[in-house]
């Protein structure tokens, strides 16, 4: 049996997949919130949110991503940071993915990622889980229903939890998969009901597509001022950093909060919604955010709740520490109607620097945004990964080198020629630890970063007295009204300031060893800018 709307030319059956006995077209929220109440998937919460527990993965496992490598792959995918997969053993994966769907209920949403009709592309999600279904209408971007009649999909994403990989016949590491195969256009996922799987396996596929086309594909938020989309902003991060926090800001208009394309046009989002984090989300911090997590078909993901009054428990972590909601971008007051704005005036190099060193906000030159971009140090944040339980250092290049497919000076390249193009101001902002490392200091007030970030955004803070980064180099502001002076310099933040400079001696240290990869890759004025 079929329901919803599609297009007749392009069923399952259409692109092979037979058998499945039950597929769900394209169902608008209330059928898909309907058919995951019937499969007993979850819970009404208030406002009509949706709440569901995700099992054993409440995170990303990227050490389970694979890519099939063959003659298209073989030189253009960075090896080193991609598993790969013999195209055998993914055909074998997805005969056997195909077989185990038979007789069973799917869910199919045929989605844009991407919301510049240039360089966009159709993807058709085919789901286990009726919720997948309600996630993917979020974040991604919706065609009008009767654009639906002649959709063909580039790509096709297939998630299926209840499926097993065995590693033997599938080359894969453990019972959960998720395989990217660039030949057949086909993403396939198993073994994992994270929903954050969906997003970030199209983010990948689009990472490896868009370079080709001279687009740069970022794991960035993004926002632009108010009635001025020309100037517009974007804030890199690896998970955790703040993306999503800090794009939404009362005084500005959201783009998006994770993944956008820098192409000749200027910026655009990806996807249609957003994902954050709820752990301690608190109404006076972030109160678009809030306000989200009691509105109709609000996805809420490992949250605990009062079984009678369905209030959630933003404190409880006790499924997760990366406990999430997803919305669509309309569910913030201010977000963008396109998703396209500028090219961006400012730069954000998010930052979350467990050992209290970095200053919480530094300007940098264009060779020195280079260096940071190429090294992307930061930390991964408690339950963002599998086996991540407390915040752990790391260098994550182009802050978020587990969707990168090709190699760093790939996108290092596109960012330094867009940097150059446009003249846009490039900024490290910490949203990590202050007054001592991860342990000992706290981290710092979003307050704080806020006020940095406007003063920034608005030009104001061009216009203070700054004074030179004797670690890093990079200049840091001196006097920001609104902010504590102490705060701006985290040597005074520390009580033992030899502490501050062991630690910070450290880091140095640690940056340039880690930088010496890209040596070989690298300007001359970058190496410049390189420390040691
Ligand atoms: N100074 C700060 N800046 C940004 N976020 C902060 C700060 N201090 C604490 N946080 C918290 O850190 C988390 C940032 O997560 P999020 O914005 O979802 O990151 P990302 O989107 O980059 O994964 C949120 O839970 C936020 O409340
Ligand atoms: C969805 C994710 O993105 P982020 O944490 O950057 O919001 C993730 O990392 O799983
Ligand atoms: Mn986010």
């Amino acid at each position: 049996m079929t329901s919803g709307r599609v297009n007749p030319n392009f069923r399952l059956e259409d692109q092979g997949i037979a058998g499945v006995e039950n597929v769900h077209y394209n169902l608008l929220e209330p059928a898909l919130i309907e058919n995951a109440l019937r499969l007993g998937e979850g819970a009404l919460g208030r406002g009509g949110s949706f709440m569901v527990e995700t099992g054993k993965f409440t995170g990303r496992s990227p050490k389970d991503k694979h890519v099939v490598m063959s003659d298209t792959t073989r030189d253009t995918i960075w090896w080193d940071n991609n598993a790969a997969m013999e195209p055998e053993a993914f055909d074998r994966l997805y005969d056997d993915m195909i077989e185990h769907m038979k007789g069973r209920e799917y869910f199919v949403q045929d989605m844009y990622a991407g919301a510049d009709p240039i360089y966009r592309e159709n993807v058709r999600l085919v789901t286990e889980l009726a919720w997948h279904g309600l996630f993917i209408r979020h974040m991604f971007r919706r065609p009008d229903r009767e654009d639906l009649d002649s959709f063909v999909a580039d790509y096709t994403v297939i998630n299926c939890p209840s499926f097993k990989a065995d590693p033997e016949r599938h080359g894969c590491r453990s019972e959960t998969v998720i395989a990217v195969n660039f030949d057949r256009k086909l993403i396939l996922v198993g073994s994992t009901e994270y929903a954050g799987e969906n997003k970030k396996s199209i983010f990948s596929m689009l990472n490896y597509l868009l370079p080709e086309k001279g687009v740069m594909p970022m794991h960035c938020s993004a926002n632009h001022a108010v009635g001025n989309p020309v100037d517009s902003a974007i804030f890199f991060g690896l998970s955790g950093t703040g993306k999503t926090t800090l794009s939404a800001d009362p005084d500005r208009i959201l783009l998006g909060d994770d993944e956008h394309g820098w192409s000749e046009r200027g910026i655009f989002n990806f996807e249609g919604g957003c994902y954050a984090k709820t752990i301690n989300l608190s109404p006076e911090a972030e109160p678009e955010i809030y306000a989200t997590t009691s509105k109709f078909g609000t996805v809420i993901e490992n949250m605990v709740y009062d079984a009678d009054t369905r209030k959630l428990d933003f404190k409880d972590d006790s499924l997760t520490a990366n406990m999430r909601c997803a919305y669509p971008l309309d569910y913030i007051s201010n977000a963008s109607a396109t998703a396209i704005a500028g090219h961006p005036k400012n730069i954000i190099m998010l930052t979350c620097d467990a050992f209290g060193v970095l200053p919480p906000i530094a300007r940098l030159t264009p060779a020195q945004a280079m260096y940071h971009f190429l090294s992307g140090f930061t930390s991964k944040m408690a339950g963002t990964e599998r086996g991540i339980t407390e915040a752990q250092p790391t260098f994550s290049t182009c802050f978020g080198a587990p969707f990168m497919p090709r190699r760093p000076e790939v996108y290092g390249n596109l960012l330094r020629d867009k940097i150059a193009q446009h003249g846009a101001t490039c900024w490290l902002v910490n949203t990590g630890w202050t007054g001592g490392a991860y342990g000992v200091g706290s981290r710092m007030p979003i307050k704080a970063t806020r006020a940095l970030l406007t003063a920034a955004l608005d030009g104001s803070l061009s216009d203070v007295e700054f004074r030179k980064d004797p670690n890093f180099g990079f200049e840091v502001p001196v006097d920001v009204p609104g902010v504590p002076d102490v705060l701006l310099d985290p040597r005074r933040t520390w009580n033992d300031t030899a502490g501050y400079d062991k630690q910070a001696a450290k880091l140095v240290t640690m940056f340039s060893d880690n930088f010496e990869q890209y040596l070989p890759f690298i300007d001359e004025d970058v190496k410049a800018a390189a420390i040691g």
